[in-house]
């Protein structure tokens, strides 16, 4: 292998890395990285054109990779993975086919041109000469810089955020937790230019052969393998350019085929002594709530009223529009079905929604898991996690959807003890739940709901000993 061969693989390398946030992370298919690396090869070289010197039109090209990374996360904020991969991917062929139809942009089949051996003057009185091997020191440099950022990128909060938002985007958006895309992409768009551009001086010349949506594909191939491992994708993007076309398409088949999401072993953050809960007080009133959904009327004028302090109960037979409720009033709340974040330790969990996370441990008793790996918790430790998580937002008005659902005895106590020490500290707590006596233990007021209507309200033993109550929510549910 030459210098140069050496010295593009290095740049391509930094593109590589500057991805690997966005996939590892974001769990993101980024398929335009080298509609990113066109950016910065042709803007440089145009930009040199226009009246730049050298230095800054790369630096200008890399700005506007990062720019225009941070606009595809802005359009793919809300995306499901496969829809990311194809509106990526067909940024990449717009940019390949935009390059092929404007000749005076792209300098048509031979690209832009430009010397490679160039002597470069700095505004510092020092001038070099760009050869081969001041580019391998470029290359490498960048690299570690461009690697050591992303592997700090991982162990920030903003990492974990990105981590939380990959795994349960509904769940990390009722917390607010940001998803992070938007950044994760400008870093990938950033790294792509800077590749694209240093690749252009290296060579001499910005082609669209250069930057078509295959580079896109094995850019994203060998970011795949470097979540992996650093060296798997230092081997995948030196390989690759080197070898047949059809390569590039098996290793991504044999990826998803092996592919397995990074699962964090138990973490060892240190732990600050847990304080007072603190109090914040705050009421839900809901008027008249009508949902339609596929067609059908499920809530047909729901009222519900939950007081500061109060825990409120919304119990009914299945599919009477319980969660539907929930889901029209936009409250921070726990799931049915909540696998959590199972990616980040309890404590990192709480620590994306409170600076107090050991208080939140605390309060449902998992102090001593906030280390250990999810997988490892109970099903009901999970879910007085979740409450913990919701209640940690310090939200004024939390509800939890079947909260007691799988747990033991002793974690519905605990459950309980919970629920009234968030009532006690102020909160409005409304409680979806099937569970009668866990209801009759904690309600201060009960809704009993059927078929999208409230049919009774009131404390908890008299509305549950209601006859109506008994023939609809009992006689449904048994
Ligand atoms: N997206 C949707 N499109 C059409 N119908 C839906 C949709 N989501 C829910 N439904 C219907 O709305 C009704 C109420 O559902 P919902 O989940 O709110 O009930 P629930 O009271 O929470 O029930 P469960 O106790 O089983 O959780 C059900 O009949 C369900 O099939």
């Amino acid at each position: 292998m030459s210098v140069s061969e050496a010295a593009r693989d290095l740049y391509l390398l930094v593109a590589v890395f500057g991805l690997v946030p966005a996939v590892r992370l974001a769990g993101l298919p980024v398929l335009a990285a080298s509609a990113f690396a066109a950016i910065g090869g042709v803007g440089a070289l145009q930009l040199e054109r226009a009246g730049l010197p050298i230095g800054g039109a790369v630096l200008a090209a890399i700005v506007a990779g990062a720019v225009a990374g941070a606009a595809t996360g802005a359009l793919v904020a809300r995306a499901a993975p496969p829809f990311v991969a194809l509106t990526t991917w067909a940024l990449a062929w717009l940019a390949y086919t935009v390059l092929l139809g404007f000749p005076s942009l792209s300098g048509g089949g031979q690209g832009l041109t430009r010397p490679a051996l160039d002597t470069v003057e700095t505004p510092i009185g020092v001038t070099f000469t760009l050869t081969p091997r001041l580019h391998l020191v470029f290359a490498a440099v960048l690299c570690v810089l461009v690697y050591a950022f992303s592997v700090w990128v991982t162990r920030s909060r903003a990492g974990m955020e990105a981590t939380a938002a990959r795994d349960d985007h509904a769940l990390a958006a009722s917390l607010r937790i940001p998803s992070r895309r938007v950044e994760t992409l400008a870093l990938a768009g950033g790294a792509a230019a800077a590749a694209g551009a240093g690749a252009s001086v290296l060579l001499g010349v910005a082609a669209p052969a250069d930057v078509s949506p295959l580079l896109a594909l094995q850019l994203f191939a060998a970011a795949l393998a470097a979540t992996r491992s650093p060296l798997l994708g230092v081997a995948v993007i030196v390989a690759l350019p080197h070898v047949a076309d059809w390569l590039t398409a098996v290793l991504l088949l044999a990826a998803v085929a092996v592919r397995g999401r990074p699962r964090v072993a138990a973490g060892a953050d240190e732990l600050k002594p847990p304080g007072e809960l603190p109090a914040t007080s705050g009421e839900l009133h809901a008027r008249d709530l009508h949902v339609t959904l596929g067609g059908r009327e499920i809530l047909r004028g729901l009222d519900l009223d939950v007081r500061a302090g109060e825990i409120h109960a919304l119990i009914g037979p299945n599919g009477s529009g319980k969660t539907t409720a929930l889901n029209a009033l936009h409250l921070t709340r726990t799931f049915q079905r909540d696998a959590g974040f199972p990616a980040l330790t309890p404590l990192q969990q709480l620590a994306l929604v409170s600076d107090d996370p050991s208080t939140y441990l605390a309060l449902v008793g998992l102090l001593e898991r906030a280390n250990s790996a999810p997988a490892a918790l109970t099903t009901g430790e999970r879910r007085l996690l979740a409450v913990a998580r919701a209640a940690a937002t310090e939200a004024p008005v939390l509800a939890f959807d079947e909260p007691a659902a799988g747990m033991s005895a002793a974690e519905r106590e605990s459950l309980i003890a919970v629920l009234r020490a968030l009532a006690q500290a102020g909160r409005a707590v409304l409680v979806v739940e099937h569970d009668l006596r866990l209801v009759a233990a904690t309600a201060d007021v009960v809704t009993v709901l059927d078929d999208g209507v409230a049919i009774a309200h009131g404390a908890p033993d008299a509305v549950i000993a209601d006859e109506t109550v008994q023939r609809v929510y009992l006689g449904a549910a048994a």
